[in-house]
């Protein structure tokens, strides 16, 4: 089976070389042409643990290929995945002019039947626009070719997306044919062989599970640093807290994790879209409003407790970040909280020095010099006051605590991820703060 996949980003990438690893014949297009010449020489744009090596191992056998012209690929595909961005309007909603462009191009273009997927995720209704959108183009053109559209939102987590693809909890699939169901079965089989769990559905409610799912997890997270707050205040531990109700399997273990504020590509984008769309349709998300805030606040956590330890004295100070990424695993920093921690240091007047295992370029790029790029976590510490733990990195998980105190000037440790041991840490005479507890 030969398909396309329109935008080689995260998404577009991860998918592509997880359907060629199955034999399907992939062809991935982006209009970036940098990213598609670096693509064909094997260079993959974004850090993302086992991508590199399955991209190039498939374009090896020669069952995935890059291009920049998704014209040149229509007569070979039956299937085109659509991956493009879909980033916030500026009134938060979102941004479906990617979406469209590639719709007109396959209307455009096309000669036989089309099977075309949104895997993007878009608000309900998109799937009609980009109907809308082909057919257009094909009656401008005075032709009557047959198409469908599906919505088939990806559910991938950024450091685990090779595996969340390949076997994933479930896959939800959106059509409005026979044969569009047919094809996605074929094509989602292979990864499902014993364990079919494609959920079909109609298209707007395929188009709403996306949103739905993300505002849940996000919910689940505001939560937690909600209650995380509150346990600081009445002397509970937000870690006990979390073992006690996982253990309930209504709840369940995951997402419950306190910390500085969920970032991401995802999670900020979608909850801010999804009460966009209830805006537009003449309701209010009260919960996923409070979602929004409590996330706003817990971004400015890690900065408020140093704040706090020292008295409203920033001035001056040498503060290090451990983790830049919004998580581990990946090198994306979009709305990470470690951006708005090093705003709010670098306006206190403090030197802000910084490491990362895979961020540290991406911070460059965004930020250039204003704080100091250290080569590895201790060079980062050196005569530090303070050392704030922003992101999670395995490396990160059992420092040496006798060389910072031989290296850092000051003895303040905050972690923003609850991952040190209080006595270990108080034990080695440094003062240490978390989150809830
Ligand atoms: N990143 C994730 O973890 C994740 C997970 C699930 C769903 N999603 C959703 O998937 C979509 C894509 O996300 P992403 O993170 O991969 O985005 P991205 O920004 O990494 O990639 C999008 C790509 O689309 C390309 N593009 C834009 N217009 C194009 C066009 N007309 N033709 C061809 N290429 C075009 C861009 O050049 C870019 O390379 C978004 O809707 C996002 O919400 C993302
Ligand atoms: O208990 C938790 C779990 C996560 N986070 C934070 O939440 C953010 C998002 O984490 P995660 O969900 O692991 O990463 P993403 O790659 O953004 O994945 C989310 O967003 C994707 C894009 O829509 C979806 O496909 C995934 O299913 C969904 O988990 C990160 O800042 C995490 O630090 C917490 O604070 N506490």
């Amino acid at each position: 089976m030969n398909i396309a996949i329109v935008g080689s980003g995260y998404v577009g990438l991860v998918t592509g070389a997880c359907f060629a690893e199955i034999g399907v014949n992939v062809t991935c297009v982006d209009v970036d042409r940098n990213k598609i010449e670096k693509l064909k020489q094997g260079e993959i744009p974004i850090y993302e643990p086992g991508l590199k090596e399955l991209v190039q191992k498939n374009q090896k056998a020669g069952r995935l290929d890059f291009t920049t012209s998704l014209e040149s690929v229509l007569d070979k595909v039956q299937v085109i995945f659509s991956a493009v961005g879909t980033p916030p309007d500026e009134d938060g909603s979102a941004d479906l002019k990617y979406v469209l462009q590639v719709a007109r191009t396959i209307g455009r273009y096309m000669t036989d039947y089309k099977l075309v997927v949104t895997k993007s995720t878009v608000p309900v209704g998109t799937a009609q626009k980009v109907r809308h959108a082909i057919q257009e183009e094909l009656d401008e053109r005075g032709v009557d070719i047959a198409f469908d559209v599906a919505s088939n939102p990806e559910f991938l987590k950024e450091g685990n997306a090779i595996s969340d693809f390949m076997s994933p909890d479930r896959v939800v699939v959106g059509v409005e044919s026979e044969k569009a169901k047919e094809l996605m079965t074929k094509l989602y089989k292979p990864f499902l062989i014993n364990n079919f769990r494609v959920i079909f559905m109609d298209i707007p409610s395929a188009e709403m599970t996306k949103y739905a799912a993300n505002s849940m997890l996000a919910t689940r997270i505001s939560f937690m640093n909600d209650i995380a707050n509150l346990c600081e205040r009445v002397g509970a531990d937000v870690n006990m807290v979390r073992n006690g109700i996982g253990a309930d399997t209504r709840i369940g273990r995951k997402f419950l994790y306190a910390g500085c504020g969920y970032g991401g590509s995802c999670f900020p984008k979608d909850v801010k879209a999804l009460i966009k769309t209830a805006e537009q349709n003449g309701y209010e998300m009260t919960v996923l409003k409070a979602v929004e805030a409590v996330n706003e606040r817990q971004k400015s956590i890690l900065f408020h407790k140093l704040d706090t330890a020292w008295q409203h004295e920033l001035a001056g100070k040498t503060v290090t970040l451990w983790g830049l990424a919004f998580k581990p695993e990946t090198d994306d920093m979009r709305e990470a909280p470690s951006l708005v921690l090093i705003r709010k240091l670098l306006e206190a007047g403090c030197t802000v020095r910084v490491y990362d295992p895979e961020a540290m370029d991406e911070c460059r790029r965004r930020l250039g010099d204003v704080v100091i790029y250290a080569r590895d976590m201790y060079e980062a510490a050196l005569d530090a006051d303070a050392l704030l733990l922003v992101t999670e990195w395995k490396e990160f998980r059992l420092p040496a605590w006798g060389v910072l105190k031989k290296t850092m000037s000051g003895r303040l440790i905050i972690d923003g991820r609850n991952v040190y041991d209080a006595d270990e840490v108080r034990e080695a005479e440094f003062e240490y703060h978390c989150i809830g507890k």
